[in-house]
């Protein structure tokens, strides 16, 4: 880290025609970082949100280990991603031998105190300013976010806040994409900012892609509005409804059908969102076409975000903990343990958009992963090499897991993201075969 520029994103040279590619601006050792990156728009899953108590903007977990047992806890059992929704509270309750009820009335117990929680402390969690309920990990999260995007999505002083809890409702219901979407609306003001570890000199190489973005930032005229729209517009220039991959479970007869309904609910989130941040000088964001295409975009180049848990570090700490300790500690943590079931294990998961890793292409013999080390305790993404990487090479990812998989396997789940795979490996084997 701190070498100086590390990558570069070129639209030349890349090995598929003239995409772009991202490139190695030195040399990388096995294992070195490659990259950290910031999302240029991220959201944690509406369903993991009682998972996960984690800063609206960056995604590390907030509050104390106490906090984040007792939101898993309180979580219906339907909310928890790794739970079996299927059993009642009886079977539960059997299976862990303590009920979620139980153990929050020790937990919340007078005077109750984690054993051992001094030592994963977390961040005091600061509340939005505008008094909706949304949280941070500092002022300057907040800060940041509420000059990205969140100023205008903030149903504590939204003037059009029914709208707004509407089109937020409505995403939770349908998809989450509308959510990074309506980021996205707002993040264009602020598109500039990309921030990256190693060099804020790769923002102009960044927006090479884009062909050309004016370098003013915060002008909010309606052209520059419209430039700073690009970066996600120009990702990947394909509508929603024609980008989706046929679910397995759609007859592919009723194709057309099936794109006419997604293309319906863009509409629909489009009109919510319109009710909910119409200003008469964002009207050139709102058309449908421009909508579905971010959404489309998100669709292809959405990475996940995942932050660990420190709930689950803090009870592999509690398990390694020298015999008679531990005796001693888990008299007072084994009935919050048994209550939490699977859920112990829980971690943030979101998706967001990330400008430089959306240049990454795809190869079936990669030479670099994304990889969160121990100390990446946030939403941005780190990529790391996996063998030596020489100045001037490529940088290339695998979309699948594609160790084990034919020629054929691998084109067929390659499928899924719209192009067939013409990396050296399948340029290989294609000609063997
Ligand atoms: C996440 S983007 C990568 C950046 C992209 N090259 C660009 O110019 O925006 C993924 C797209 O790049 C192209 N791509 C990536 N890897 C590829 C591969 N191995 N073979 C063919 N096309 C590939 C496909 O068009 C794919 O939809």
């Amino acid at each position: 880290m701190g070498k100086g520029i590390a990558v570069l994103v070129s639209l030349a040279n890349s090995s598929f025609g003239d995409l772009a590619g991202l490139f190695a601006e030195r040399d990388f050792d096995a294992e070195e970082v490659i990259l950290i990156e910031e999302p240029l728009v991220a959201a944690q899953h509406s369903h993991n949100k009682n998972d996960a108590v984690v800063c609206g903007f960056c995604f590390r977990y907030v509050g104390s280990i106490q906090l984040q047992i007792q939101r898993k806890l309180e979580a219906p059992e339907t909310q928890s991603c790794c739970c079996h929704e299927e059993e009642d509270d009886e079977e539960d309750h059997h299976r862990h031998g303590v009920s979620s009820e139980e153990a929050l009335v020790l937990l919340k117990g007078d005077g109750f105190s984690l054993p051992h929680g001094d030592k994963f402390l977390l961040p005091e969690v600061v509340k939005c300013s505008g008094g909706c309920s949304e949280i941070y990990c500092s002022k300057s999260c907040a800060q940041r976010a509420w000059h990205d995007h969140h100023s205008l999505l903030c149903d504590g002083v939204s003037q059009h806040r029914d709208e707004l809890v509407l089109f937020k409702e409505f995403a939770d219901e349908t998809n989450d994409i509308f959510h990074l979407a309506s980021k996205v609306a707002f993040a264009c003001f602020f598109v500039l900012r990309l921030c990256f570890t190693f060099s804020v000199q790769l923002i102009a190489k960044v927006m090479l892609r884009t062909k050309k973005l004016s370098e003013s930032s915060g002008v909010t005229d309606r052209n520059t509005l419209l430039e700073a729209w690009k970066p996600f517009a120009m990702g990947e220039k394909r509508l929603w409804w024609e980008a989706v991959a046929l679910p397995d479970d759609v007859d592919p007869l009723e194709e057309a059908s099936f794109r006419s309904q997604i293309k319906e609910l863009a509409e629909a989130s489009l009109s919510q969102l319109k009710a909910a941040l119409w200003e008469p000088e964002f009207a050139p964001l709102f058309s449908l076409e421009i909508y579905g295409s971010i959404i489309g975009m998100f669709e292809l180049n959405n990475l996940d975000v995942v932050v660990a848990s420190p709930v689950e570090n803090y009870f592999l700490y509690i398990q390694d903990l020298e015999p008679a300790l531990k005796e001693q500690t888990e008299q007072i943590t084994r009935p919050l343990f048994e209550a939490l079931g699977e859920k112990y294990a829980s971690f943030c998961q979101g998706s967001g958009f990330f400008a430089l890793h959306s240049c990454i292409n795809h190869s079936c013999e990669p030479n670099a992963k994304a990889f969160k080390r121990d100390e990446d305790i946030n939403g941005n993404a780190v990529i790391i090499a996996t063998r030596k990487i020489m100045k001037g090479e490529q940088i290339f990812t695998s979309y699948i897991e594609e160790e084990d998989l034919s020629y054929t396997e691998r084109q067929a789940m390659l499928s899924d993201y719209g192009f067939a795979c013409e990396c050296t490996k399948c340029f290989r084997e294609k000609n063997q075969s």
